[in-house]
């Protein structure tokens, strides 16, 4: 493989053992294969402010793949307001069993994402072009998900609110952010609250990162 990230390769497999995630060769230069699209596309679909292969490699390779322990327990996931696929694609690309639903109101974002999963094969991944809270459960593959996550879409509250409905009776849904959004947390909407909240280390990024998990009371 050759590309802007193949010097970055080495950062990546470290990263990916700092995070203690035993991945296979294979595994990792399809990550690798993911980031050289979103570099590649960038330009044309506006998918994300971030343009440095280095950067890539810790603000969305790296720090998609932190939640990753947490998820263990979900066989189907929806990712809201998934942008270029971040953190879904990247999940797909892991975890093969996983059943990912990707959620994109922008329509070439959405191509971006489709023409991803040709390109790299992912059979589990699925990408609607809607806006999440016009998604009914039964239009994703095999029904309501165990899990709903998203990263940079919305308020804890407007993601509760908008996307609530798709979680699957004891699912759960998934937040990542940055740092610990306390006054988010108080302003959940009634029936739903805070199941845990988990600090991730991203290694190489040198910011906070926060896991929220929020359940149906
Ligand atoms: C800041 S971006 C984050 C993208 C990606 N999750 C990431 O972390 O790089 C938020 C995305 O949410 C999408 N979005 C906003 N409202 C939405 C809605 N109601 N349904 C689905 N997607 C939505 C936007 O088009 C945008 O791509």
């Amino acid at each position: 493989m050759s590309g802007r990230l193949q010097p970055y390769a080495t950062q990546l497999a470290d990263g990916i053992a700092a995070l203690g995630l035993a991945l296979p060769q294979e595994t990792i230069d399809r990550l690798l294969a993911f980031g050289e699209l979103l570099l590649k596309w960038n330009k044309v679909y506006n998918l994300t402010a971030i343009r440095s292969p280095q950067e890539l490699i810790t603000h969305h390779l790296l720090d998609s793949l932190a939640v990753l322990p947490q998820l263990a327990a979900v066989n189907r996931l929806a990712d809201i307001g998934s942008g270029g696929g971040l953190p879904g694609v990247v999940l797909a690309i892991v975890r093969p069993g996983l059943v990912v639903s990707s959620i994109e109101t922008v329509g070439k974002k959405a191509s971006f994402q489709q023409q991803a999963k040709i390109e790299l094969g992912l059979g589990n991944f699925t990408v609607l072009n809607k806006r999440v809270e016009q998604v009914l459960p039964d239009a994703l593959p095999g029904g309501a998900p165990e899990g709903v996550i998203s990263r940079a879409f919305s308020s804890l509250a407007d993601f509760v609110t908008l996307s609530g409905h798709l979680v699957a009776e004891g699912g759960a849904l998934y937040a990542m952010k940055g740092v610990d959004p306390v006054d988010e947390v108080a302003a959940l909407p009634a029936g739903w609250v805070l199941a845990g909240t988990h600090a991730l280390t991203v290694p190489g990024l040198g910011a906070e990162r926060h896991l929220l998990v929020i359940r149906r009371a």
